[in-house]
């Protein structure tokens, strides 16, 4: 059985229209007139208990919005929302004792406080009896490496150490759902990855919930098997993100360095594509030919054996789209 499930789901936000002439703000302070946005229009998805779930979309699609409706913050306009059986915001104490969450882009730790510290009172908040607290905290203290920083206030951490410290606070219940909105923005590679490998081990031996809203394909790649794409508040694609890559760009590259320039050759099945296509630079742009093909039309070993004969091949690799490229079609429409 689903353990989050959104039906219908829609957000309006109303604010005082924007009047036109002057003083516009003192002018709607005084008007009747509202303005509607609709941030979440009809969303549907179910999440079963288990999976890890990407929950991407372009810049205000809705993806904030969504989490804050899960996580009891904000209430919905129309449609439900139900969160291990519960509806979170008219039941946000009782579902905050199932869920975790993290907002990447503000803490939920104290400031002023050690990071220490800040545990010590959720673990108070939370009733952690002292055992099982002193063994999470040593657990989450291990995996994610924090002993050089326990006792530093928060105020003083680096991004990556505070992120970290953000996703101990949020586990330190054991919640068995996690939602997790940018955890890693900001991050360096070394942080990110770090994370990306706790978040994927808690999924994999907790059995966690997970529900990642992210902008970096990376993260989207290294950890989820399922997305949900949205845009202007509606669901795009749910499902496989290899389908979806199968679906939408079902062909890979054979990149091949040559031992010297060389005219251009046809080969079938075949259509040489500018170097930008496969995202990374080459090192020898004139002596570089790309060349895409499906491999339901043509095996790679066969396109390899063609390519060799027409060129004198130095290098080659196969490389495959990349996930940026395909949401971005995505986001532009193409898609629908
Ligand atoms: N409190 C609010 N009042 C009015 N409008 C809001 C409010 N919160 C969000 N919105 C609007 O709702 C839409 C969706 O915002 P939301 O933050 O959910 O998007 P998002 O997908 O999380 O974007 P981002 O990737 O930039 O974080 C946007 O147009 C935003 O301006």
């Amino acid at each position: 059985m689903a353990v989050i499930e959104a039906a219908g789901l829609v957000k309006e936000f109303s604010r005082p229209a924007v009047l036109p002439g002057r003083l516009p703000r003192l002018r709607g302070l005084f008007s009747t007139k509202r303005e509607i946005t609709r941030a979440v229009s009809g969303v549907n998805f179910q999440v079963e208990p288990g999976e890890l779930v990407g929950y991407l979309g372009p810049n205000g699609a809705g993806k904030s919005t969504t989490i804050k409706m899960l996580t009891g913050i904000l209430t919905p306009t129309s449609g439900v929302c139900r969160v291990a059986g519960l509806e979170p915001s008219r039941d946000r104490a009782r579902n905050a004792r199932n869920i975790g969450v993290v907002f990447g882009q503000r803490t939920q730790l104290w400031y002023d406080l050690p990071l220490r510290d800040s545990f010590e009172v959720l673990g108070d908040l939370y009733n952690l009896d002292r055992t099982t607290y002193r063994d999470r905290v040593g657990l989450f203290t291990e995996l994610l490496d924090l002993s050089d920083f326990l006792d530093t206030p928060v105020r003083s951490l680096s991004l990556g150490q505070r992120m970290r410290g953000d996703l101990v606070a949020a586990m330190l219940h054991a919640p068995s759902i996690l939602f997790l909105d940018e955890p890693t923005v900001g991050l360096d590679v070394v942080a990110k990855a770090r994370l990306t490998e706790f978040i994927a081990e808690t999924n994999r031996t907790a059995g966690t919930t997970v529900v990642l809203t992210t902008h970096d394909m990376d993260d989207v790649e290294r950890l989820c098997q399922r997305i949900i794409v949205i845009d202007s508040g509606t669901v795009l694609y749910d499902g496989d993100l290899s389908k979806l890559k199968e679906r939408f760009m079902p062909y890979r590259f054979l990149v091949l360095t040559l031992a010297e320039r060389s005219l251009r050759a046809d080969i079938p099945f075949a259509t040489e594509v500018d170097a930008a296509a496969v995202g990374a630079a080459v090192p020898y742009p004139d002596r570089t030919v790309v060349l895409r093909f499906d491999p339901r039309e043509i095996a790679t070993p066969a396109l390899i054996t063609q390519a060799s004969q027409v060129y004198q091949v130095d290098e080659l690799s196969i490389v495959d789209p990349r996930l940026t490229d395909v949401i971005a079609q995505l986001y532009d429409g193409v898609l629908t």
